[in-house]
């Protein structure tokens, strides 16, 4: 890059940079993009530890918004040069509802389904490999809603903000659940983002991120206000670990109140991709920077995010921060035959749905969990690597550490 356009004052925004990813990425932000002059940080919720950023010498602006509100979005976005879109609703457990999901992570359109009716997308039943992976090939949709179905929130929000106001670099936390696991439950062994899997979701969370990865994808290209293409990517975290992740904490917290035991549910033969936070969050600065100067290489491209944690169970790999904080997990094998894990999915579904009108049933394991937790679901790539020269920031036992370290101060500050 030329030295005038390192010299140039970057204005970065962070939607939900107030989430789990969204801190990390705020402080990576902070302390590795030596270009930055101001940092925009949109959340529903702001946090209080916002306060202690504003004293460096980045002008760190807070901004109280939502996503689902266009006029919100548009005046967080004017002005900006890259936008890192975070936000999100993670809801696999039921709380919120599918229709909010949709409208918080893709767009307001009521009675949406991913893969059924009213409209069809194309993508159903396609191998991934023709889902904007690796190519750049416009998706198709099986059957277009009507476009006064087709309106402002989330995702498309940030979107039009973008080329509304000319803000030329767009860069999307997606998720491995756009591939999957898929409904039938079969393995993604040690997969890239160019090997053919056959992509079929129904759980709202996956379908949202599905469609809202393809709205960012598509709108590579655009023309942004001022006549310059919108150059936008897509990033697919596996599971995230690391400080402040909410799940970690609630197995920890299980544990405790189960006198320092957990007990396995999962064969540890079935393998998860995990990635540590603060790798995510460095790819995703890497990818802001380097958008510009690679933009005919990686504009509307996907990558996975990853790094050298190793691949294990769910339930092992949580093992290797709960462990070390006291907690033991019982059996080498499943203690319960899955048909019953099975059914206590379903039991605690029918559940929540008995008792929706009265309170919030929302237990971790139900059908999709369990379903998820159950299936193989790696990655094997190079791809961040060849493209914009990403190497994880944090090895596997400084991540370990790391994740150990908090999970301890979260005992302390329990106690
Ligand atoms: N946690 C994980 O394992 C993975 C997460 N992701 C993606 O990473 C992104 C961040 O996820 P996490 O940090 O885990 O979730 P999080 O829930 O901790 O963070 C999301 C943030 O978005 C904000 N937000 C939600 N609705 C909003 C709205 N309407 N307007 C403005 N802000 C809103 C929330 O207040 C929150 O601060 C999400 O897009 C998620 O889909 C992808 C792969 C794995
Ligand atoms: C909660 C699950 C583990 C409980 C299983 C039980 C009840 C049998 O012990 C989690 C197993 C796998 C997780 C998901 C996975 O890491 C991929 C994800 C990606 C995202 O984008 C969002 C989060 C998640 C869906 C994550 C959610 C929790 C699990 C289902």
């Amino acid at each position: 890059m030329a030295d005038s356009a390192r010299a140039q004052k970057l204005v970065y925004l962070v939607t939900g940079g107030c989430g789990f990813l969204g801190e990390h990425v705020v402080r990576m932000l902070l302390q590795r993009e030596p270009r930055l002059c101001e940092l925009r940080i949109f959340d529903l919720h702001l946090g209080p530890w916002l306060d202690e950023l504003k004293t460096g010498p980045v002008r760190v602006t807070a901004i109280q918004g939502d996503v689902t509100q266009a006029h919100e979005v548009a005046a967080a976005v004017a002005g900006t040069h890259v936008v890192i879109h975070t936000a999100g609703l993670v809801d696999v457990f039921g709380k919120a509802s599918p229709e909010t999901i949709h409208e918080v992570n893709v767009q307001g359109w009521p009675s949406v389904t991913c893969c059924g009716s009213p409209w069809t997308w194309g993508r159903k039943h396609m191998p991934s490999s023709t889902f904007g992976m690796g190519r750049r090939k416009k998706l198709q949709l099986g059957h277009s809603p009507p476009p006064h179905l087709l309106p402002s929130p989330g995702t498309q929000n940030v979107i039009e903000a973008c080329v509304q106001t000319g803000t030329q670099f767009l860069v999307y936390t997606s998720s491995m659940e756009v591939v999957g696991p898929n409904v039938k439950g079969h393995p993604f062994y040690r997969g890239n983002e160019d090997t053919p899997y056959e992509a079929v979701h129904r759980h709202p969370y996956p379908c949202s991120k599905a469609l809202a990865e393809r709205l960012v994808l598509e709108a590579n290209g655009r023309k942004v206000r001022g006549g310059l293409p919108l150059v936008t990517c897509a990033l697919r975290p596996t599971g995230i670990y690391g400080e402040g992740h909410q799940i970690m904490r609630d197995f920890y917290h299980q544990g405790l109140r189960l006198g320092g035991r957990l007990f396995r549910a999962i064969p540890a033969s079935v393998e998860h991709g995990r990635v540590y936070v603060g790798n995510v969050a460095w790819m995703h600065v890497l990818v802001a920077r380097e958008l510009e100067q690679r933009a005919a290489l990686m504009g509307g491209q996907v990558y996975f995010c990853y790094d050298k944690s190793p691949y294990k169970s769910y339930e092992d790999f949580n093992m290797e921060f709960l462990r070390p904080c006291g907690l033991r997990l019982v059996g080498t094998r499943p203690l319960l035959p899955y048909w019953l894990l099975v059914f206590l999915a379903a039991l605690n579904a029918l559940l929540q749905w008995l008792l929706r009108p009265l309170l919030l049933y929302a237990p971790l394991l139900n059908p999709y969990t369990l379903a998820v937790a159950n299936t193989t679901f790696t990655v094997s790539t190079n791809k961040a690597q060849r493209h914009f020269g990403y190497e994880p920031l944090f090895s596997w036992e400084d991540s370990r550490t790391r994740t150990i370290r908090w999970v301890q101060g979260v005992e302390s500050s329990s106690q």
